[in-house]
C-alpha cells in the first residue's frame, strides 16, 4: 500500500510499506497503544475505553522535532613527534586528520534517514556528532545542529531528553535480565510525572512484545546473542519515547526476517508517532529501502556522496547525474566503495549540483520553539531506591561475588578454624596463637574482598559515565547506592566468616567479635573503592592495593611493636584499619580472662629458654604488652566509622573530579 509522508516541502514524496502483514498490524496496534500516556491513566479510570483514545490525540501529545545540520566537519588532531637519538630533543608536530567532510542534512518528524557508505566513511562519527557525544573522544567538530531550526550546543542535546542514542555497541550491565534492565530505564528515564510504576511495568512489557523480546525477557544479559542485545539497545531507547532517534547498525547481526521486522518498527515509529529518526545501515536488502524515507551517503574520508529521498531520487542522481550503471542503491554504493576515484567523482558532483538546494532546504525550517525538554530526573531518593534495586538483583548473580568469594571464604575460615581449632588456654602457646588469629581473621577477609569491591566499581566506570551523560541518574545516587550495597554485602559475609571461625577456634564473644570484624571489612573495603576511583586499569588497583595492605599491616601492631612505631610513622598507624581491628579484637579476647598460665621464658648466657616452671599474667597485662588499653573498645570503633566515611568520601571526590574531567 502507498502511504504518503506529510512533508513541509513536497521534495520527499511518498514512499511504499507493507501494511497488510501480520507482524505489522501486530506491532502497529502494540505501538499505538505502548506510548500513550492517555491510554494508561484512561485505563485505571474506566476500564476498556483505552481502544478508543485515536491515534490522532495521541499525536498532539508528542513533540514533533526536526534534526538539521549543516556543514558538519569532524577532526581528530594529532600530535607527531620524532626523536633522531634517545638524547636529541624530540620534534612534534600536529596533524588533522579529517574523518567527516562537511556533511549537511536534515530529518523532519514521521522520516527514517538512513545514513550509508563504504567502512570506515565515519557513518558512526556523524552519529556521535548529531547526538553531541564526540568530546568523549576528544574529536574537533564543527558546523551546526538544529532542533526544530534552533541551533544547539553539544551539552543541550546529551542532556534533553529529545534525542535517544543507540549506540552500534551499545553497553549494558550484564547481571541482570532483559525484563529487570527495561523496569530500571523505565523507572528512572520515562520522564513523564504521571506515569505510576504499574503503568511503567506494562509499558516495559509492551516493549518486550513489540520487538519480539518474549523469549528472552527473563535471561541475563550477558547471556543473549548479539541480535538479541541489539534489539535490547532499542528498546531501551524507545521505552522513553524520544522526538529524535540515532539508532547505529540496528540491524546488525540480526537474521533477514527480525532486520525487516526491527526496520518495519523503527519505520512505525517514525510514521506513526511522528518521530524523526536516523539509521546507520550497512547493505540494506532492497526491500529495507520501502521503510527509508532518506539517504545520506558518505563515501571515502567522511565526504557527503548523496542527499535525498531514498530510491527513486538516488537512482536519477546516480544514473543521470554521476552517470554510473546500476539498477539500485546498494549497487551504487558497491561502486562507490570499491573504487575511492568514483566515490571523489560522486562526491563533486553532489557538492556542485545538490549541495545548495540542500542547505536552502535546511535554512528554510523556521526557528519553532523547542518544549522544554530538558531531562526531568526523578528525584534523589527514587534514584537510590532504583539503583539499589539495581545493584541488588544484578550484583546477586554475579559469581564474583557470590559463588567464587563464599566459596574462598568458606576454605579458608575451614583451614584457618582447623589450623587453630579449639585453642585451650592450658596450651603452652595459647596467646601467641590466640593472637595471630585475632589478627588472621580480620586480614584475610579484607584481602578477599578488596578485589571484588574495587574491581566491580572499576567495571561499572564505563556505564557509569555514559548514564550520568545521558542523565539517568546522579553520581551521588550511584555512589550512595553502591557502596550501601556493597557494605550490605561485606556485612552478610562478615557475619559467615567471623561465626565459621570463631566457633572453630573457640574464641570470646561472637556478637562483638562479628560487629568488629564487620567494621574492620567496611573499612578495608573503602579503601578498596579509593582504590578504585584512582585507577583506570584493574592492572594499575592491583600495584596499589598490595603495597596499601602490607603497608597498613606493619602499623597493625602484630609485626612492629605499637610502641616502637617512630613518631613520623605514627600517622600511618592512625590509618590503618588493621590496627583498630586488631586492637579491638585483641580487647575482646583479653579484657575478661583473669589468669593465663604460661611457660617462662628466662635468659641464660643471653640465650632465652624455657624455664619449667609456669608463669601466671592477667589479660590485661597481655593487652598492656601489645600496647593496648582495654577502655579503647569503643574508641577503635568511632576511628572505624570514621575511617569508613573518611575513605569513602575521599574516593567519592576523586571520582567526581575524574567523571567531571571527562564529561
Ligand atoms: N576518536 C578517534 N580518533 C581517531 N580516529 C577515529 C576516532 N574515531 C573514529 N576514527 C576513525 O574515523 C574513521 C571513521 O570511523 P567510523 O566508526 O565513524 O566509521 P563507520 O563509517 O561507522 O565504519 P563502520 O561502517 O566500519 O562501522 C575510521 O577510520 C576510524 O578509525
Amino acid at each position: 500500500m502507498k502511504s504518503i509522508i506529510r512533508n513541509d516541502h513536497g521534495d520527499y514524496g511518498s514512499i511504499e510499506h507493507e501494511n497488510n502483514s501480520t507482524s505489522t498490524s501486530t506491532n502497529g496496534n502494540i505501538l499505538s497503544n505502548l506510548f500513550s500516556q492517555r491510554n494508561y491513566t484512561k485505563m485505571r479510570d474506566d476500564g476498556e475505553e483505552t481502544s478508543q483514545i485515536s491515534l490522532r490525540e495521541q499525536i498532539e501529545d508528542t513533540k514533533e522535532i526536526s534534526m538539521s545540520w549543516s556543514n558538519i566537519t569532524v577532526e581528530v588532531i594529532k600530535k607527531e613527534e620524532s626523536r633522531l637519538s634517545f638524547w636529541s630533543k624530540s620534534d612534534s608536530s600536529t596533524s588533522r586528520h579529517i574523518l567527516v567532510n562537511e556533511v549537511s542534512g536534515i530529518v523532519r518528524p514521521g522520516e527514517v534517514l538512513a545514513v550509508m557508505g563504504t567502512s570506515a566513511a565515519g557513518k558512526t562519527t556523524l552519529l556521535n556528532a548529531l547526538s553531541g557525544y564526540s568530546d568523549r573522544q576528544k574529536l574537533n567538530v564543527t558546523g551546526s545542529v538544529m532542533l526544530n531550526g534552533c541551533v544547539t550546543t553539544t551539552h543541550q542535546r546529551r542532556s534533553s531528553n529529545i534525542i535517544g542514542y543507540v549506540e552500534q555497541q551499545e553497553l549494558f550491565c550484564e547481571t541482570p535480565t532483559v525484563q529487570e534492565h527495561l523496569l530500571f530505564h523505565a523507572m528512572l528515564r520515562m520522564s513523564s510525572k504521571t506515569l505510576t510504576d504499574d503503568d511503567r511495568r506494562k509499558r516495559v512489557l509492551d516493549t518486550i512484545k513489540l520487538l519480539s523480546m518474549e523469549k528472552c525477557t527473563s535471561t541475563i544479559i550477558s547471556k543473549l546473542s548479539g541480535g538479541e542485545r541489539k534489539r535490547l539497545a532499542f528498546a531501551t531507547v524507545a521505552l522513553t519515547d524520544p522526538s529524535i532517534m540515532l539508532i547505529d547498525e540496528p540491524t546488525s547481526n540480526l537474521d533477514a526476517y527480525l532486520a525487516k521486522s526491527l526496520m518495519n518498527t523503527i519505520h512505525m515509529f517514525a510514521n506513526e508517532r511522528r518521530r524523526s529518526i536516523i539509521v546507520v545501515l550497512h547493505q540494506p536488502t532492497t526491500d529495507m529501502f520501502k521503510y527509508l524515507n532518506k539517504l545520506c551517503l558518505l563515501s571515502h574520508y567522511g565526504r557527503q556522496a548523496f542527499f535525498g529521498n531514498s530510491h527513486p531520487q538516488a537512482i536519477d542522481f546516480f544514473t543521470n547525474q554521476c552517470g554510473l550503471t546500476g539498477q539500485s542503491v546498494d549497487e551504487f554504493i558497491e561502486q562507490i566503495s570499491s573504487n575511492s576515484n568514483v566515490g571523489e567523482y560522486v562526491s563533486d558532483e553532489f557538492d556542485i549540483n545538490c549541495k545548495s538546494s540542500l542547505i536552502q532546504s535546511i535554512e528554510s525550517i523556521n526557528n519553532k520553539s523547542l518544549n522544554d525538554s530538558k531531562f526531568v530526573s526523578v528525584n534523589f531518593f527514587r534514584q537510590l531506591k532504583w539503583l539499589l534495586w539495581y545493584s541488588s538483583v544484578g550484583g546477586a548473580r554475579s559469581p564474583i561475588r557470590t559463588s567464587r568469594l563464599s566459596f574462598r571464604l568458606l576454605l579458608m575460615g575451614i583451614i584457618f578454624g582447623l589450623a587453630y581449632f579449639q585453642l585451650d588456654p592450658s596450651e603452652t602457646h595459647y596467646v601467641q596463637n590466640l593472637n595471630s588469629v585475632s589478627f588472621i581473621i580480620g586480614m584475610s577477609l579484607i584481602v578477599s574482598s578488596m578485589g571484588v569491591i574495587a574491581i566491580s566499581l572499576l567495571n561499572e566506570r564505563i556505564l557509569l559515565i555514559r548514564d550520568i551523560q545521558r542523565k539517568i541518574y546522579s553520581l551521588q545516587a550511584y555512589y550512595l547506592a553502591k557502596s550501601l550495597f556493597d557494605s550490605i554485602f561485606i556485612i552478610i559475609i562478615s557475619v559467615f566468616y567471623s561465626i565459621i571461625i570463631v566457633l572453630l577456634v573457640n574464641m570470646k564473644e561472637l556478637g562483638l567479635m562479628i560487629f568488629v570484624i564487620s567494621f574492620e571489612a567496611l573499612a578495608g573495603c573503602a579503601v578498596a573503592s579509593l582504590m578504585a576511583s584512582s585507577s583506570s586499569s584493574i592492572l594499575i588497583i592491583l600495584l596499589l592495593l598490595h603495597p596499601f595492605n602490607i603497608i597498613f599491616n606493619q602499623f597493625s601492631g602484630v609485626f612492629l611493636s605499637l610502641k616502637s612505631i617512630p613518631d613520623y610513622f605514627k600517622w600511618l598507624q592512625y590509618l590503618s584499619y588493621y590496627y583498630y581491628g586488631y586492637s579491638s579484637i585483641l580487647i575482646l579476647q583479653w579484657r575478661n580472662v583473669a589468669i593465663v598460665q604460661e611457660p617462662c621464658e628466662i635468659f641464660i648466657n643471653d640465650t632465652i629458654s624455657i624455664c619449667p616452671s609456669v608463669c601466671y599474667r592477667s589479660g590485661i597485662e597481655i593487652l598492656k604488652e601489645y600496647g593496648v588499653e582495654q577502655h579503647d573498645l569503643n574508641f577503635n570503633i568511632l576511628m572505624l566509622i570514621t575511617l569508613i566515611l573518611g575513605y569513602h568520601i575521599a574516593s567519592f571526590i576523586i571520582l567526581f573530579i575524574r567523571i567531571r574531567r571527562i564529561s
